[in-house]
């Protein structure tokens, strides 16, 4: 295992990386919260074609007890990384509510670890890391799926000394992986919590990535995916991000909060001269920064990346449909959806429910801003992730 080197991973891939501390722990030192990678190997993946070497990055928090029993894996949605909870010192994380000292998951009695998706752009091998000559991959990375990313994540835990998982958990395609890790090796996940999306994505899903991806390829400087180390597809990644961002808020909150006002001293209405020059709404405005901030961070060919990925998402995918693949699980689940989700409606969420063996209810986390509610409302879930899963 290597503490994570982003330049030697990313090679040339704007944005994407997080400064961490990068000394190496000493053997079977604590060290939460610090990212590091780990080489798990070549993956035959599932539509076909191979990555020759898959390097996954991920960080910890506790320590794993003697009998393995108390290990828990904690899986980041679409852009997510997997900075879930606060270091030794550093920023929080994005489930600070839920992850850290005598929160429900509680890092002085389990052992937490979440690793980036195959694909991404946080550390573990994709489009913008180097394949074995020293090159980008470019156009040239492969198709992943859901499944290919849960199988590396394997390897990751054989690695770890993790046979099996006290808890997977993860929202948005977060969920997905975690879903598709109780489907793949029931053996090894003891609970399964998934949030905030169902059991594969719909075909509303599926077109509103189609538009994202398309934004994306369709930006003159995506040179067909080999933009490393010339100018980057930026108007392209902000436009995917605000279709996404959209979809992410319920139209209440955007009224609520936005209206039809200008955005400052801007007036939307009353253009100087050429219509590119009028101002904007608030709402626009909004959003234009959320483009901004994506696009600072994150490598476009991952964003097609995973999100063609979570295109793929639908558990009972070649099992013989989705009772049949759900009926093979041996995890307890614990469900939860969004009840102003838009993007993942509830109802998905109680699909699902319906097609696990037994009594499974789905919880509710109330929030008024839609989808993103999974990660700014999960504290809601906290004490019944506490009486449920997390009892230790
Ligand atoms: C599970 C995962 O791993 S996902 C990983 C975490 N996800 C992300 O980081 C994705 C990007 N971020 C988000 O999706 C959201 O920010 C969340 C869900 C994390 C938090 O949501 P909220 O707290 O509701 O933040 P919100 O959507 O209101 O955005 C606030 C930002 O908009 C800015 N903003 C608000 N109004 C305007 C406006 N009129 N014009 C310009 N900017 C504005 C704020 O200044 C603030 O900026 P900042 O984030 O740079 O501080
Ligand atoms: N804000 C989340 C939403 C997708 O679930 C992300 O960017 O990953």
């Amino acid at each position: 295992m290597t503490i994570l080197d982003r330049s030697a991973i990313d090679g040339a891939a704007p944005g994407g990386s997080r400064e961490r501390t990068t000394a190496a722990p000493a053997s079977g030192t604590r060290q939460d919260g610090v990212v590091r990678a780990t080489a798990v190997g070549a993956l035959q993946l599932e539509a076909g074609g191979a990555l020759p070497e898959v390097e996954l990055a991920y960080e910890t928090w506790g320590t794993l007890n003697a009998d393995g029993t108390n290990a828990v894996l904690i899986q980041h949605a679409l852009t997510g990384d997997t900075h879930v909870a606060q270091g030794e010192g550093d920023e929080p994380g994005w489930w600070e509510a839920l992850v850290g000292p005598g929160k429900p998951v509680d890092t002085e009695k389990y052992f937490v670890v979440a690793a980036n998706m195959l694909g991404g752009c946080y550390g573990s091998t994709g489009p913008s890391s180097l394949d074995p000559e020293g090159v980008p991959w470019g156009s040239r990375f492969p198709f992943v799926t859901i499944r290919d990313s849960v199988r590396a994540e394997a390897r990751l835990a054989d690695r770890l000394g993790v046979r099996a998982w006290h808890a997977v958990l993860g929202g948005s395609m977060g969920g997905a992986r975690a879903l598709e890790w109780a489907a793949t090796y029931p053996e090894r996940v003891r609970h399964c919590v998934v949030v905030a999306i169902g059991a594969y994505s719909t075909a509303e899903q599926i077109a509103l990535a189609q538009a994202q991806v398309l934004a994306i390829r369709q930006d003159p400087h995506f040179n067909g995916g080999d933009y490393y180390g010339g100018p980057t597809p930026v108007a392209g990644l902000g436009l995917a991000r605000r279709i996404a961002h959209i979809s992410y808020r319920s139209e209440p909150e955007l009224n609520f909060r936005f209206g039809r006002r200008g955005q400052g001293a801007e007036n939307p209405i009353e253009a100087p001269g050429h219509a590119a020059e009028r101002g904007r709404y608030q709402v626009e405005s909004y959003l234009d920064h959320q483009a901004a901030k994506l696009v600072n961070r994150f490598d476009a060919n991952s964003y097609i990346a995973i999100t063609e990925a979570l295109m793929s998402h639908d558990v009972g995918r070649g099992r013989g449909g989705l009772v049949r693949a759900l009926a093979k699980t041996k995890a307890e689940f614990f469900l939860a959806s969004v009840n102003s989700d838009r993007l993942y409606f509830p109802e998905q969420s109680d699909e699902l429910a319906r097609a696990l063996p037994g009594e499974v209810p789905v919880h509710s986390i109330d929030a008024k801003i839609g989808h993103d509610g999974f990660l700014t409302e999960i504290g809601q879930l906290g004490g019944e992730l506490r009486r449920k899963v997390f009892t230790l």
